[in-house]
Parts: C-alpha cells; structure tokens; sequence
C-alpha cells in the first residue's frame, strides 16, 4: 500500500483559450474541465489506475467536491476535518500548448486539523510500504513540517518520498540527514533550489545530450543523506542518482498538451515500478514514460497504462558522479 499525503489539496479547473493569452482583455473559452487534483491527489490517482493500490490522506469536509470527484473518480481516500472547501487552481491553456497556472494558497489549517493529518499519516506510514509527501503547505503548517513528518516516519518501516519546492522543501534540507528521505522528486528549479544550480542550465544542457550537470546535483543530495534522487528535466526527461550510480532517461517524441501533473505521474510511475521489484535503471524508465503520457494529455488528465509506452524510453548509465569532497 502507498499513502499519499495532500495537505494542499485542489480543484483543478483548466480553460482551453480559443487565441493567444492576452492581458487586459475579454478572453473567449473553447471549453473547460475540473479534476481532482493536488500533487499527492494527482500520485494516487495515477497509482491507482495502475493498479497499485493507494489510498489519498488530505483535508477535506463531507460534501467538499474534491471529494465527491474522489469517490466518482474511485480514489480512495481519507480525510480530516478542516476550515473550508478545497482551493481552485487555474490552468490556462492556449491552442499552441503554452499552459499558465494560477494556484490559490489553500484553506488555513488549525492547530487541531494539522495534529489530526499528522497523526493519520503517522499511523498509516506505519502499515505502508511508502508514504508520500506532495506538494505546497497550505496557511497555518509550518515550513519545516515535511521535516518533521520524515524524522517522525523514521521509525516505521515504510519509505518515504516528498516531492515539494520553495521554503518546505529549503525547510526539509536543513534537517538533512535527520529528515533525508528515501527519495525526492525535484523538478530542475527544485533541484537548483536545494544546490544553487542554475535550473535553467540544468534542463538545457540535458536537451543538449549532457546530463552530467544534473548528476552532479543529484549526487550532493545523496552525499546528505537521500537515497535515491528522482530529477525531472521536463521534455529531457529525467535523471536518477543513487549512491550506486546515476541514469539518464529520454522520452519518445510526444506532442506536449499539458505538462500539469506530469511530475506527479513521474512519481507514481516510479513508485509502480519499485513496487513491482524493478531495478533503479527500470523505475526511472517508468517514471519517464509515465511522466511523458501526462504531458501528451490534456489539463490534469492522468496517464492510465494505456497511455504509457515503457519501451520507447531511452535509458542510458551515466558515469557515477563522484561524492563531493566537502
Ligand atoms: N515536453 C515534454 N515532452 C516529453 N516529456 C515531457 C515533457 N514535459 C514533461 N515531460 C515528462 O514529464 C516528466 C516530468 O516533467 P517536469 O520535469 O516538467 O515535472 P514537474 O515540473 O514536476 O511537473 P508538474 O508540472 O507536474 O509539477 C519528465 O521527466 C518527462 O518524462
Ligand atoms: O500549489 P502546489 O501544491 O505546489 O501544486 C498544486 C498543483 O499545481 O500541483 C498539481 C500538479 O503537479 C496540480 O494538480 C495542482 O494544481
């Protein structure tokens, strides 16, 4: 079993522009959709079309239609009461693909309902083969509380795996090595968030066929303590860096519709994999084909295997970046 922790959980509603996004004027639609969303949300849901089974740990309310679209979606979930109904997170797509998103910040959290979400996940990490940790922190949760969820897992058997940015992700690496988790799944601004790279760089260079910068940043992450680094590189793909050495993944050519939860699919196809006992080389390869099936489709649409083609990923072996002498 996977569990998956939302604390930011979304509707995610996505508007198809008939032009070109321009600012400052009446804009026409061509249509508009809703799905569940949230990263953790997003993990489950791709897991659990894959057949993994998963369950969704989030704030939410009876009658919250987060939460009926769970139930219409099969999801299943668990939740713990909370101030208001589920944020809406915007994302605008114009017909060349360019996608914009605006997300709320999310409902404020009480001291009771977080103690409620941490004691849920806790007790359920407990039974878990993995737990995951997605997404931003909603008002009212202290940055550094993804570090103390890790340090507080540390004791149960299951893995843990965060994917997150800005100041919770700062706010975990300054706990490293206590709160290094089994996995991370930064993105390349994450990724230069956490060892001051230049992201940009990061992502050009793979497109370029040169990796090595991102193994590079993934390795001092291991050397802090994290087990296996997830580096997601957009259209380069992706590149996975362990203490017994790194991988570079390509994806096949695809016609990107919307890279809204791709990340997430990345995740969940990574985690399928390694569920399944697959080899390092052989989760990246998921997590690259699943990841490059939700950005060939449209909004928050998830890949179901259907979608994804493992053997047209390309993996490559990288020469092992060395530990960094400091
Ligand atoms: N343009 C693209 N072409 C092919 N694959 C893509 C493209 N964009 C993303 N992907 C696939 O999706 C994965 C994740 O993409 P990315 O690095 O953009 O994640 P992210 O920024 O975490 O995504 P999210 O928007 O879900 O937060 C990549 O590793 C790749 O497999
Ligand atoms: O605001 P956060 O929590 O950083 O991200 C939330 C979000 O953008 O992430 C998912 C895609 O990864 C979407 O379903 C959702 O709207």
């Amino acid at each position: 079993m996977i569990v998956t922790l939302t604390a930011n959980p979304s509707i995610d509603r996505t508007v198809n522009l008939v032009g070109r996004l321009e600012r400052g004027t009446v804009l026409r639609a061509a249509a508009t959709h809703s799905d569940p969303g949230g990263k953790g949300v997003n993990v489950a849901r791709a897991l659990t079309s894959a057949g993994v089974a998963a369950v969704a740990v989030l704030p939410g309310n009876e009658g919250d239609p987060l939460l009926t679209a769970l139930s219409e979606h099969g999801i299943e979930h668990v939740t713990v009461a909370t101030s208001g109904p589920a944020r809406t997170n915007i994302t605008i797509t114009e017909p060349d693909g360019t996608t914009t998103k605006v997300n709320e910040p999310g409902v404020v959290m009480s001291a009771e309902s977080l103690a409620d979400l941490q004691s849920e996940i806790i007790e359920r990490g407990s039974r878990a083969e993995w737990v995951v940790l997605s997404g931003s922190l909603p008002p009212g949760i202290p940055t550094d509380w993804y570090a103390t969820l890790v340090e507080a897992l540390r004791s149960a058997s299951c893995r843990v795996a965060v994917d997150t940015s800005d100041a919770p992700l700062l706010a975990l690496a300054e706990r490293f090595p206590a709160a290094a988790p089994d996995l991370v799944k930064p993105n390349s601004e994450e990724l230069a968030q956490l060892t001051g790279a230049d992201g940009q760089l990061l992502e050009e260079s793979a497109l370029r066929g040169d990796p090595t910068a991102t193994a590079h940043a993934g390795r001092q992450l291991v050397d802090r303590g994290v087990e296996a680094v997830l580096a997601t590189l957009g259209a380069a793909g992706a590149v996975l860096v362990t203490e017994a050495g790194a991988w570079w993944a390509t994806p096949p050519p695809i016609v990107a519709r919307s890279t809204v939860g791709a990340g997430d699919s990345s995740l969940a196809g990574y985690l399928a994999a390694h569920m399944s006992g697959a080899t390092p080389a052989d989760c990246l390869r998921s997590a690259v084909a699943y990841g490059s099936a939700a950005a060939a489709l449209p909004g928050t649409t998830l890949p179901t295997p259907d979608h994804v083609d493992i053997d047209a990923v390309t993996v490559t072996a990288l020469s092992s970046p060395a530990p960094d002498p400091a």
